[in-house]
Formats: C-alpha cells, sequence, structure tokens
C-alpha cells in the first residue's frame, strides 16, 4: 500500500525526474533511507558503493587498500557517470562523490539531488562501531568527521537542488521529510 504522501510524490517526481540521488555524509542515512525510498516510489535502488563492489568482487577497503583513495574515486566517478542517466532510479551515493567536480556536473545536471544534512555528532554516533569505512581508520575518527562534514557540507549544497535537515529523528521520519520535500520542489 503506497501512502498518501508517496504516491503524490511518486505522480510528481516521475514526470519531472530521471534519476534521484542521495548525498550527505558517511551515516548521513543514504543507503537505509534511500533503499525504502526507492520502495514506496516504486523505483529500482542502486547504491554507488555497492555498485563498484560488485563490479571488482571487492569491499571497498580492499579498493582502497590496493588502489587508493584516487583509484576508488575513478571508480566512482564511472559508476556516476553510468547511472546518472538512468530512468526510474533511487542512487544512494558514497559520502565522497562531491569531491570530484566532473561528479557534482552530472549530477547537478541530470538528476534531481537531495542532500541529507545531519549534523557531526549524530554521524559519529551512527559510524563509531563500523569498520568498512577506510577514511575513519584513523586516530581521531570523532574529529575526521567533524572536518570532513565542514570541508563538504559547501560541496552537498551545491550539488543538491533540496536540502533535508536530519538529526537523531528515526529513518522514518527522515523518509517523510524527503517525501514532502520532493512534492514541494515539483510544485514549485
Ligand atoms: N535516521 C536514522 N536513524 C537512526 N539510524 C540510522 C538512520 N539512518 C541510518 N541509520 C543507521 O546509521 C548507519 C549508517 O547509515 P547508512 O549506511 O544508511 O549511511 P550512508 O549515508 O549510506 O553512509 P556511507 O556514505 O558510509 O555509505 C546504519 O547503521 C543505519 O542503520
Ligand atoms: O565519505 C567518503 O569519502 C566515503 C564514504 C563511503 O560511502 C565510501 O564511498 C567510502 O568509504 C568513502
Ligand atoms: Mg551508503
Amino acid at each position: 500500500m503506497v501512502s498518501a504522501g508517496a504516491a503524490k510524490a511518486d505522480t510528481l517526481v516521475t514526470r519531472l525526474t530521471p534519476c534521484i540521488v542521495l548525498v550527505g555524509m558517511m551515516g548521513a542515512g543514504k543507503t537505509t533511507v534511500g533503499r525504502e525510498l526507492a520502495r514506496r516510489l516504486h523505483r529500482r535502488f542502486v547504491d554507488s558503493d555497492h555498485e563498484i563492489c560488485a563490479r571488482t568482487g571487492v569491499s571497498v577497503p580492499v579498493i582502497f587498500d590496493v588502489e587508493g583513495e584516487p583509484g576508488f574515486r575513478r571508480r566512482e566517478s564511472q559508476v556516476i557517470e553510468d547511472l546518472s542517466l538512468e530512468q526510474d532510479l533511487v542512487l544512494a551515493t558514497g559520502g565522497g562523490v562531491v569531491l570530484a567536480e566532473e561528479n557534482r556536473k552530472v549530477l547537478r545536471e541530470r538528476c534531481l539531488v537531495i542532500y541529507l544534512d545531519v549534523p557531526p555528532a549524530v554521524l559519529w554516533e551512527r559510524t563509531r562501531h563500523d569498520r568498512n569505512r577506510p577514511l575513519l581508520q584513523v586516530e581521531d575518527p570523532r574529529g575526521r568527521i567533524e572536518s570532513l562534514y565542514h570541508e563538504r557540507d559547501p560541496l552537498y549544497r551545491a550539488v543538491a537542488h533540496v536540502v533535508v535537515p536530519g538529526g537523531r529523528g528515526s529513518a522514518k521520519s527522515m523518509l517523510r521529510k524527503i517525501e514532502k520535500a520532493l512534492e514541494l520542489a515539483c510544485e514549485n
């Protein structure tokens, strides 16, 4: 059963947008919320980190180990180039997708981009026990999140058509905010 909010957003975004893209920091909930958003909008869901792993057959930390961050970023840009043109897709991106200007350009021009803006303290709570994020395997991961957030926040804002502020609310409440923002974006 599709809720009234999801049905309304579905009609409007289907008319206006090819690919709905979620951007934001590690732990913002792009994968968690994106999967549910896709289900509610009857769209296919792809996570760019998962797509890179499917193409290479190894995990994100292994790619960082073998090819370094530049190798991972090249693979990420290729996935963005390929998927951003697809119809009926919700695409959850990796936290660093906005670092490359070419990615920002492609996403901004081809897609409807939603920034999930979650404060560093909450990001830290969600990622502190996860070993799958190579950039956080440092002495002060909490400080790293803080500095990455401040470096990247302007880039997320530059690429986004819609900013959805998040906090300690549930994934469900984030989803409701996104659906509301999609309705508003499509009315204007
Ligand atoms: N709104 C939320 N409330 C509470 N926990 C959440 C929320 N959204 C996501 N989480 C949890 O936070 C963790 C990180 O979420 P998720 O993997 O979706 O983030 P991400 O934005 O995809 O991060 P990355 O850029 O590293 O892929 C997961 O354990 C998820 O269950
Ligand atoms: O924020 C980042 O730079 C990253 C986030 C993850 O989604 C992965 O793409 C990878 O761990 C790098
Ligand atoms: Mg993710």
